[in-house]
């Protein structure tokens, strides 16, 4: 079902997806034709994205991508997959073994759950309902892309975001860095100079 979200822009509801979730696209008109669209597959982050925590970057991150979706038009799939697929209540538990200096990915471990139990059929299926078969992706995550190409869709390119770096998100952005997220980071000179 599509409903309109202003004038350029409309949210369409899915039924019968693979996981039976609730997920959402946001269609951003009019997009070049010359080039296949620009789509963002956006992870969902209550903390993040609507609460304003600074301790991720997905609030920034989903900005980015609405500004650039509105300019250049395109998808943004917003994706139920709260906590790398953890959910919200796990993902605030792990948030206490990070406060020990556990890193976010270690933390799943720890309360016996996978580093990132995120798949991407569902968005997958979801971009060929739309007839979006062949698109450019906005990630710094390879396993989005690679996934996507594994059930049949065409990622022509993949374009970073951009790097939202404070001193609160800091160790975050390094374990991402560390797990293969394509981000490059400053590195931080911690020893006292000679
Ligand atoms: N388990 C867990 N999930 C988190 C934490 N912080 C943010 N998330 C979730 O991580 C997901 C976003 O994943 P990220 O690793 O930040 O980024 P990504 O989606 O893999 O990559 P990009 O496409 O480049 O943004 C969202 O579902 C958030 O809810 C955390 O500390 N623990
Ligand atoms: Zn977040």
């Amino acid at each position: 079902m599509r409903r309109a979200l202003g004038q350029r822009a409309e949210l369409v509801t899915f039924h019968g997806l693979p996981d039976d979730g609730e997920h959402l696209a946001c269609l951003f008109a009019p997009w070049d034709d010359t080039d296949p669209p620009l789509v963002r597959l956006h992870s969902e982050c209550l903390t993040g994205d609507v609460l304003g925590s600074t301790r991720c970057d997905c609030g920034p991150q989903l900005d980015e991508a609405l500004r650039m979706l509105a300019v250049h038009g395109g998808a943004l799939l917003y994706l139920r997959q709260e906590g790398r697929g953890i959910g919200l209540y796990n993902k605030l538990d792990t948030y206490l073994l990070q406060n020990d200096g556990v890193d976010t990915f270690e933390a799943n471990r720890l309360i016996g759950r996978g580093a990132d139990e995120r798949g991407y059929l569902t968005a997958a299926v979801m971009l060929r309902t739309l007839g979006l078969e062949r698109v450019r992706l906005l990630t710094n995550n390879p396993d989005k892309g690679r996934q996507l190409r594994a059930h049949g869709i065409d990622v022509t390119e993949t374009l970073p975001t951009g790097v939202h770096l404070t001193t609160d998100n800091a160790r975050y952005l390094a374990a991402k860095a560390r797990s293969g997220h394509h981000l490059s980071l400053p590195t931080l000179d911690t020893e006292a100079p000679a």
